[in-house]
């Protein structure tokens, strides 16, 4: 028989805090309805970044339900009205903090308040860490089923990002509806789909500042509309160009990144444009902003403009229209930036995926080669790398195998693979383009080469269900598992579970100021 569901709350401020002022605020008592405002005690962090209190029935149940509060953190306490309500669990935003947590910090970044990028940013960089390090540990053994003490014995404390501002190589902004009818290119409002501008953001190294705000005025001048998704669209209704029958708008991202040309050690930046299709008009106005930022900014090595007819919100373009090189010519080698790893630089391509946090790369990519190359790798061995990118980190450890093969969707990072390899005179590193499941079920069948040793670098939806059936199959002696969710990364342990055992776990932190948490975790083929 199903339990009948609460109807009414009581928020554990009143119980945590009983000589504290605030348990007496409107809403601090008892609750019904969708309208509620809640006066709760956050005390823990959910995996998105959202704070979780508790608020106990005054029913039968007695156990209380879970308030996942958008923008709250834990150790505050907030005003909060719920906005969904589910069995068991209430879904809040933010209204105001009464009272903050008692080790709160100055925000780094004046867009903190608004902004959707950096949750976590006014808890102390150790706390921040621990938090995710719980919710890493949490996701293992609840949803992975790790046994405890099987966790704790193989779990390392995540290593630190060594920097906490100015750290990332690559920025992602989105062009957005401003309230006078302009463009606005900033990031996300916490909670919404809104673009917030973001000028003073902390997280891209010095000059970001004035190359966006030099693009997104160049743009408006074009006249051409922002990209509005469509739940969105009917919020957009003053933006000028966005007609009632919801055109979908032109502008939509806007990506720096920040590497170096070739070897030259002046950085440079990259701007790749990504638009809807737009015809005519949008190449021409898509041309006339990468001539003009490329004669304002003579560090700018290249402006690629790229087409994104999918409303997925993915800050990636299906067509490359055109590359412009730093004198403002055509060139498709002008997308070509280098970034350093261990002892080596990648090259990449501006769209292509490498590590957005330089110096914890870093830290990633020397825990990799140390667990691949640990107690010496026996002669003859393979590695295979599953989800390869342009190549990184699995060329550090390249060396001390016999044979590597790269299996990765992104044909242009397979050919700069191919060419990193051969630059860093890795003559037996092989690479394929395609969707792993197909290639890793190829490989599998073919009995002509085996392959002892995985390193397998998923995105963030972890290994498709076909990859894991395949690895479970081909039984690789070690796998070497990186993650940047451990929640994908729990569920796909549960399942390899059944033929490895973890021998070290992990995290590096990659993405301060956020809940996520880079993981890597080794595993040994049982028996
Ligand atoms: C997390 S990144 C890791 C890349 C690389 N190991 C690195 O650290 O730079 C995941 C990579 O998987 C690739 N990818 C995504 N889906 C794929 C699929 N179905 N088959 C093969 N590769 C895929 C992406 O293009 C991306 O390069």
């Amino acid at each position: 028989m199903s339990r009948p569901r609460p109807q009414s709350f009581q928020t554990n401020s009143a119980r945590a805090c009983p000589d504290r002022p605030w348990q007496n605020l409107p809403g601090a008592a008892i609750l019904s309805g969708m309208s509620e405002i809640l006066t709760v005690t956050v005390d823990s962090l959910a995996h998105d970044g959202r704070g979780i209190a508790r608020v106990t029935t005054d029913g039968n149940d007695g156990r209380g339900a879970a308030v996942f509060v958008t923008g709250a953190l834990p150790g505050q306490i907030v005003r909060a009205r719920v906005v969904r309500r589910k069995t068991r669990l209430l879904e809040a935003d933010l209204l105001d903090v009464l009272r903050p947590a008692a080790d709160a910090v100055p925000p780094l970044c004046p867009h903190q308040s608004v902004c959707g990028g950096c949750p976590l940013q006014i808890i102390p960089y150790p706390a921040q860490l621990r938090w995710k390090e719980n919710l890493a540990l949490e996701a293992l053994s609840r949803i992975g089923r790790l046994d405890r003490t099987l966790l704790n014995s193989v779990w390392e404390a995540p290593r630190p990002s060594p920097d906490h501002t100015a750290f990332r190589n690559k920025m992602e902004f989105a062009f957005g509806p401003g309230a006078d009818g302009g463009l606005v290119l900033g990031l996300r409002r916490r909670g919404g789909a809104e673009v917030v501008p973001v000028p003073d953001c902390v997280l891209p190294p010095a000059g970001a500042r004035d190359i966006l705000e030099a693009a997104r005025s160049m743009a408006e001048t074009s006249g051409l509309p922002p990209y509005v998704a469509p739940a969105s669209r009917r919020n957009a209704g003053r933006s000028k160009g966005i007609d009632a029958a919801g055109a979908h708008g032109f502008w939509r991202f806007l990506i720096l990144r920040h590497g170096q040309k070739g070897d030259d050690p002046a950085p440079r930046w990259w701007v790749l444009c990504v638009t809807s299709p737009g015809g005519a008009a949008g190449r021409t106005a898509a041309r006339a902003l990468g001539e003009r930022l490329l004669q304002r900014f003579p560090d700018l090595a290249a402006f690629i403009h790229e087409e994104r007819q999918s409303p997925d919100p993915l800050a990636a373009g299906e067509r490359r229209v055109l590359c412009l090189n730093e004198r403002g010519r055509e060139e498709a080698e002008a997308a070509l930036l280098h970034l350093p790893l261990g002892s080596r630089l990648f090259g990449l391509d501006a769209a292509s995926f490498f590590q957005v946090n330089t110096g914890a790369a870093q830290s990633l990519a020397r825990l990799a080669t140390e667990m691949l190359n640990a107690g010496g790798v026996e002669k003859g061995s393979s590695l295979l790398d599953l989800y390869c990118g342009v190549g990184a980190p699995g060329q550090l450890p390249a060396p001390a195998f016999e044979r590597l093969m790269g299996l990765e969707y992104d044909r242009r990072a397979v050919a700069l693979a191919r060419r990193n390899a051969e630059q860093a005179g890795l003559t037996h590193c092989r690479y394929e383009a395609g969707d792993a499941a197909v290639l890793l079920e190829r490989l599998r069948r073919d009995r002509s080469a085996a392959w002892d040793t995985v390193l397998a670098d998923p995105p963030r939806a972890g290994l498709a269900p076909r990859v894991l059936d395949s690895l479970l199959k081909l039984r690789p002696r070690r796998i070497l598992y990186i993650s940047c969710n451990p929640a994908t990364l729990a569920r796909d342990a549960q399942a390899l579970q059944t033929h490895y055992e973890p021998a070290r776990l992990t995290g590096v932190d990659l993405f301060p100021h956020t809940p996520h948490l880079e993981c890597l975790s080794l595993w040994r083929l049982r028996g």
